[in-house]
């Protein structure tokens, strides 16, 4: 598989879950990866979908998943996800005492392995892990809902990733997640993310695959600085 210098993931959270699969493939061609939102009401105050709703949709679309699980115990069932197919699983660091191990798991799995960063998180302790991983997700609002405000303080973690990845020459995604839209994606290139989760701003257009473009080309913009 080429790997596409920019990724714009539209989140299915802001989707019509009566027509799930339709609205997956709204965005094929368009998007590089589909972001899953799953949420257990214990590590964070909602609920959404599972393993069963993962595995079934993984047979209604070439596009790779991108599982953010925001959940309790993630040893015990982010395996699960790479078993049913998915092409990165982001676990939260606040949910997992060590992250490293299931790291480890989830690449044996032969999944990406991603580490997620809630809003009031420092990135600073993170940052020596980073080589076990593939993605870092640095919420850009609280971890809990779609819809919010994008918090451009936190754009501060995405820069101290960045710089920590160019140091050490890492080879790591810094994906961003919430609130993220025509207005706030530039914002979040230019502080170094190049993987972009979008739920409202792709769901809530009236042409998703066109939103899609046209947060990819803004992103892309800022990365080469034009
Ligand atoms: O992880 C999430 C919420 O915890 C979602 O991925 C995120 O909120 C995307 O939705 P939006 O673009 O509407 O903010
Ligand atoms: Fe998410």
């Amino acid at each position: 598989m080429t790997v596409p210098p920019t990724i714009v993931a539209p989140s299915i959270l802001a989707a019509d879950f009566a027509r799930l699969a339709d609205e997956v493939r709204a965005v094929e061609g368009a998007a590089d990866w589909l972001h899953v939102d799953v949420m257990d009401n214990h590590f964070v105050p909602n609920l959404t979908i599972g393993l069963p709703v993962v595995q079934s949709l993984r047979a209604a679309t070439q596009l790779p998943f991108d599982v953010h699980l925001m959940i309790e115990d993630p040893r015990r069932w982010a395996p699960g996800y790479a078993d049913a197919g998915a092409y990165n699983v982001t676990f939260h660091a606040e949910a997992c005492d060590d992250p490293v191990a299931l790291a480890k798991d989830l690449r044996s799995a032969g999944a990406k392995a991603g580490l997620a960063i809630d809003r009031d998180t420092p990135i600073e302790p993170y940052l020596e892990l980073l080589p076990s991983f593939d993605t870092l997700l640095i919420m850009t609002i609280k971890a809990g809902f779609g819809g919010q405000r994008f918090i451009p303080q936190l754009l501060e973690k995405v820069r101290a990733a960045r710089r920590h990845v160019a140091a050490g020459h890492l080879e790591l995604r810094i994906e961003v997640d919430g609130g993220i839209a025509a207005d706030t994606i530039e914002q979040a290139a230019a502080a170094g993310a190049d993987a972009f989760v979008a739920g409202t701003a792709v769901y809530g257009a009236d042409d998703p695959a066109e939103a899609v473009r046209r947060l990819r080309a803004l992103a892309e913009r800022a990365i080469s600085g034009a």
